[in-house]
């Protein structure tokens, strides 16, 4: 859309796009979950009462961003090992949708498959979904928003703002070892997807960490150590301030 808007013949063509995603955000909104609000924003809960969310119930997510290959699915499956989370992984539940044979599913396949990132109403309407149908408050969101779209869609459908963001920073020699020998059967850990996928992290997701930073909202571990190393990381340095603060 940049390119287009650059050239003035097609400037019309970027306001109609603009006023499109505008009407599919609109209607993304229209789900389940349209009420469900930050924990610290909830003025009047009686507004807020939505299927299994009572207005007076508190959400808390926590954003886990990284890399690809950083190690986020790895570390999530420990802390809801330890802690009251349930991990929802956007990259799961948009591959679980391809599996579904939706009708989103052959347009997700071919993003996926191109390293490029998916559209956000259909990314949050699939964690909407999730997060209705758990019976938890506590929400760790891996892989997700992926780019500044996605956060602020999600900002603006669910009113939730993150508790903070994890953010596991690894080197990209690192992440190429450890995706080259995942061994997952995913279409997407091939070299040239892979390099499309760090390029993305670094276009699209770096300024999105950026944006919770100047909050003051990214708490960063070296996710290049030894995953028992991360996770001990994790536990002091992130979890423990959250628990001592409920
Ligand atoms: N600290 C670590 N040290 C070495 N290997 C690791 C570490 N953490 C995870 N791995 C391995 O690296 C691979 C990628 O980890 P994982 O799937 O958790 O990353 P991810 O950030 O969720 O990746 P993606 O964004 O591509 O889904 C896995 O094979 C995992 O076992
Ligand atoms: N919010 C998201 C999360 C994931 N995707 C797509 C693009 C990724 O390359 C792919 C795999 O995700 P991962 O399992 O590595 O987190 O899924 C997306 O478009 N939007």
């Amino acid at each position: 859309m940049k390119a287009a808007m650059t050239r003035g013949g097609d400037l019309d063509r970027g306001w109609v796009y603009i006023y499109f995603m505008n009407l599919v955000i609109f209607a993304a909104a229209d789900t389940r979950l349209p009420n469900l609000t930050c924990w610290d924003s909830m003025a009047d809960a009686s507004k807020d009462i939505v299927d299994g969310f009572p207005g007076d119930k508190k959400i808390t997510v926590v954003f886990v961003l990284g890399g690809p290959g950083s190690g986020k699915g790895t570390q999530c499956a420990m802390i809801v090992e330890h802690y009251n989370f349930t991990h929802l992984s956007a990259g799961d539940l948009l591959r679980a949708e391809i599996k579904s044979g939706s009708r989103n599913g052959v347009m997700i396949q071919k993003m996926m498959n191109e390293g490029k990132i998916v559209p956000p109403e259909v990314t949050i309407k699939l964690l909407q979904r999730a997060m209705l149908d758990s019976a938890h408050d506590k929400f760790l969101i891996d892989g997700f928003p992926r780019d500044e779209e996605n956060r602020a869609a999600f900002e603006n459908i669910t009113k939730i703002e993150p508790e903070f963001v994890l953010y596991l920073d690894c080197p990209e020699d690192e992440l190429e070892r450890r995706i080259l020998s995942r061994n997952q059967g995913r279409a997407d850990d091939n070299i040239e997807t892979m390099r499309k996928r760090f390029r993305v992290f670094k276009e699209s997701s770096l300024p999105v960490i950026k944006h919770y930073n100047l909050k003051g909202k990214v708490r960063k571990v070296d996710a290049a150590k030894p995953v028992d190393e991360v996770f001990e990381d994790v536990k002091k340095v992130i979890f423990v301030p959250l628990i001592a603060e409920v």
